[in-house]
């Protein structure tokens, strides 16, 4: 496959998908912009796309809670197109704005018998954050994340705190190996380097398949040297280290 197409779709309030698109055709992708009335009219528009990404932002204002009425979109109207298209190999990214769609579809395999078992909520500060964090990743499941350790990117977010139910939801997260990246202390992260009181430092979990990811960090705002906060005094002067989650995406397909 030569360029792999990309759904970058969006909804009243999303302010990041300019800058996603921007990232996947850096990373050799072919990205649209759609916006979700588009394939709410016709859903089978998903059969034409091999990555589907919902960016950041503040979709319908965050109104009830952040993500809710997008996420409530797909649970009630896309849930079986969103369903074929991860069943037939195909990957899904949330992006900040993106990863509370996502975690609330129950696109991420967080829903059991008694419903939703994990969620993002608010901060513990009880504030927007708008900083940089270093971050660790895990296993190998994740297709965004293969190959990559470390991470240092900025996040901008006032509900990111991943927090589960209980113990036992936590542990089964665990185990499926899906809390694939977590905020830790390295690469020039200020403390505290949790910023939102996330359970077990969670910064991104991925589905049980490894090809549904969704992170609160924005790779998308970090791939270009000059966008890292001390650019001007550091050596690096390659792509941001963001890019290659992106990277990852296209290279999966070809
Ligand atoms: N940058 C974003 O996507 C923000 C997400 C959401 N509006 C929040 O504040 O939590």
């Amino acid at each position: 496959m030569p360029q792999p197409r990309i759904l970058i779709l969006r909804a009243p309030g999303t302010n990041c998908d300019v800058e996603t698109a921007h990232a996947f055709q850096l990373a050799g992708g072919q990205p649209d912009v759609l916006h979700l009335n588009r394939l709410l009219e016709a859903p089978q528009l998903a059969v034409e796309y091999q990555v589907l990404c919902v960016p950041g932002g503040f979709s319908y204002g965050d109104d009830i809670a952040a993500g809710r009425i997008f996420a409530n979109q797909i649970r009630h109207h896309l849930s079986d197109v969103l369903q074929e298209f991860r069943s037939a190999g195909k990957l899904l990214l949330g992006i900040c704005n993106g990863f509370q769609v996502l975690i609330k579809s129950g696109l991420l395999d967080t829903d059991d018998a008694a419903g939703p078992a994990a969620s993002l909520t608010w901060n513990d500060s009880g504030c927007f954050m708008d900083r940089w964090v270093g971050l660790q990743t895990e296993g190998d499941k994740c297709v965004f994340l293969s190959g990559i350790n470390e991470l240092y990117l900025p996040i901008a977010h006032a509900e990111g705190k991943f927090v589960t139910r209980d113990q036992s939801a936590l542990k089964r997260f665990e185990e499926a190996g899906q809390l694939v990246l977590r905020y830790a202390d390295v690469g020039g992260s200020v403390q505290p380097f949790n910023p939102n009181g996330a359970e077990q430092d969670v910064a991104g979990m991925c589905d049980t398949t490894g090809r549904v990811f969704g992170l609160m960090p924005h790779p998308e705002r970090f791939v270009d040297f000059t966008q890292h906060p001390n650019w001007t005094r550091r050596e690096d002067r390659g792509e941001g280290v963001g890019l290659a989650l992106f990277r990852n995406a296209v290279r999966y397909f070809s």
